[in-house]
């Protein structure tokens, strides 16, 4: 392949060292912009087995001709005992207090074999105050936006914490002044912009991280606090809904294995954040993000394993807010997880499994509150043999269509029409079933997750839509994803229905992915939360799918009627 070339680990870290959008330079060369965007394409494979210490191949559209002779010189060699090893993210509820980061930094050391990159959320609600701060700010005038409540409560929260866990107020005192300042200048401008929203929540992780690095180095272990938007989380300018850019995953590289290798010390960087390549301001990967932080990071550094620790279990048969009787899935693939994810589990953000998919990464869901329990294991593969149903997911207030041609049967070229108004649109489709002359399908508004889908561009929608077919318009409906074994489907959509039937529900829409770990069910969202208990029942409280499995164990066929 023209412009492959193996370069050392080192050398491919050493990749993309400014994000201007004008001038930056990659492997020793200053690019212009469109070289960036170029570069923004390139492609890094990581070869078999690779764990962060062999050479790598990397394609890169300017071809070798560009790469300095001297940056291929340093390796990391294999096997070096002394390389980051794994990611250990902590959500909100996990460092939601002084006591809460004194668990948290005792679990970490209490892996003394392992060398972690840890990444933080801010501390417990920290981030709905932020936004509720924020929006207060827009209307309570600039006199009264020191005084607002959540700001109150956000600022003694953490100067709580630093006074308990014995440290400095000057670790974030400047970062409060900043807050402080920066809802003063929402209330003067009466408006919060949707990249000040993130610059607003930005103080949340900011915050926590600096407070938790502070308390490691005070407890003797060396750690060092990092920003992800300065240590080249690079991404899209979609503010508070960010794409991470490829370039991201060589500066990340670079900037915390050369700081390791220099003088090793616990990184602890801010989940959730990144740096828009256009704008260079702070954006946020949607609510939840951090997630996503730590699979890039485990990417980035080709790590052994991604640990997200959380107040649950490990990925749950069902939400527990929705079926308190919920119990841990010990197995997934990370199809299974991008899926129910995707499909509305708060337990992981819904883009969090690609990057560790990718490099095929394990990714460990535990309970920083009781991290005994073995948690969810989340790998490329599992063995399905006795696998019917996993868990059970709920997505409410979703928009449905039902589109029908005016045309005749027979008519060629229907779907494409409508699939050309929603890709016009920029609004992507999550569940869709078809006839040759019909449609249904569910909007699906998180292309930017922040924003549901507004009256204006539903209008729009059906006006376009209208052009070409009678469209009817189903508002307030809920997806209900199956997730698990769909060789399984019949067994599954049978006691399904027989749940619907007995609970005289009507079901909309059904859906079955290509991806085939996932059956989606479209009912009304008034029915949704008593018919996802039942199903949670019926499936997995009363003994009917470890029967079930173990006909298929035994029979290799689920005799089961
Ligand atoms: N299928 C599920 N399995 C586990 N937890 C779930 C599931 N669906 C929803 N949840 C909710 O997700 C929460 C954990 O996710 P999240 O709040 O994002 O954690 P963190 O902030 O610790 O990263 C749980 O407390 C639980 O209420
Ligand atoms: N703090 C951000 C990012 C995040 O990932 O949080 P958590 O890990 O607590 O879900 C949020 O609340 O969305």
């Amino acid at each position: 392949m023209a412009g492959a070339i193996h370069l050392g680990f080192r050398a491919h870290c050493a990749g993309l060292t400014s994000d201007s959008p004008n001038s930056l330079s990659f492997l020793g060369n200053s690019w212009n912009r469109t070289d960036f965007e170029r570069c923004l394409r390139f492609t890094c494979r990581r070869r078999e087995g690779y764990r962060g210490g062999r050479a790598l191949k990397v394609s890169c559209e300017r071809g070798p001709a560009t790469v300095g002779k001297n940056e291929m010189s340093r390796d990391i060699s294999e096997g070096n005992e002394e390389q980051l090893s794994i990611v250990m993210k902590f959500g909100g509820s996990s460092v939601a207090s002084a006591e809460r980061m004194r668990e948290v930094a005792e679990l970490i050391l209490s892996f003394p074999e392992e060398r972690p990159v840890v990444v933080l959320s801010a501390m417990g609600k920290t981030t709905n105050k932020l936004l509720l701060a924020g929006e207060k700010a827009v209307c309570c005038g600039v006199s009264k936006a020191s005084d607002i409540d959540e700001f109150g409560l956000i600022k003694e929260l953490h100067l709580r914490t630093l006074r308990e866990l014995g440290l400095d107020i000057s670790i974030i005192d400047g970062l409060l002044d900043d807050l402080e300042q920066l809802l003063k200048e929402i209330a003067m401008m009466k408006e919060l912009t949707l990249r000040t929203r993130d610059h607003l929540v930005s103080f949340g992780e900011r915050m926590s991280t600096r407070i938790f690095a502070a308390y490691l180095n005070k407890i003797g272990a060396k750690a060092r606090q990092y920003d992800a938007f300065d240590i080249g989380f690079i991404t899209t300018d979609d503010f508070t809904n960010a794409e991470i850019l490829e370039a991201t995953y060589p500066a990340v590289a670079k900037r915390l294995h050369g700081d390791w290798i220099d003088d090793p010390a616990i990184p602890i960087v801010t989940g959730f954040l990144g740096k828009g390549w256009k704008s260079s301001s702070v954006t946020t990967l949607g609510r939840g993000g951090s997630d996503l932080t730590a699979t890039t990071i485990g990417k980035a550094l080709g790590l052994r394993e991604i640990q997200v620790w959380k107040d649950v279990d490990g990925v749950l048969t069902c939400d527990p807010n929705i079926c308190p009787n919920a119990t841990p899935v010990p197995y997934l693939t990370f199809d299974e997880a991008a899926e129910l994810a995707y499909f509305g589990a708060q337990v992981l953000h819904p883009q969090s499994m690609r990057p560790a998919r990718e490099t095929d990464i394990p990714v460990r869901v535990k309970n920083s509150y009781n991290p005994s329990a073995p948690g969810t294991l989340i790998t490329k593969a599992r063995d399905m043999t006795g696998a019917i149903l996993t868990s059970i997911v709920l997505k409410s207030n979703i928009t449905m269509l039902d589109i029908v041609s005016t045309r005749m049967l027979g008519q060629y070229g229907f779907l494409a029409k409508v699939f050309s108004i929603f890709d016009e649109l920029d609004i992507s489709v999550d569940c869709v079933a078809t006839s040759e002359v019909s449609i249904s399908l569910t909007l699906d508004p998180s292309k930017l997750w922040s924003r549901e889908l507004i009256q204006q561009e539903l209008d729009h929608v059906m006006e376009e839509l209208e052009k070409i077919a009678v469209v009817n318009l189903l508002q307030h409906r809920s997806i209900i994803s199956l997730i698990g074994n769909v060789q399984h489907s019949s067994l599954i959509l049978e006691k399904a229905f027989s749940v619907f039937r007995k609970n005289n529900i009507n079901v909309q829409m059904i859906s079955q992915g290509a991806s085939k770990v996932n059956i989606s069910l479209v009912v009304h969202d008034s029915e949704a939360r008593k018919c996802v208990r039942a199903l949670h029942s019926a499936f997995f409280e009363n003994g009917f799918l470890s029967e079930v499995e173990a006909d298929l164990l035994v029979n290799g066929s689920a005799m089961h009627t």
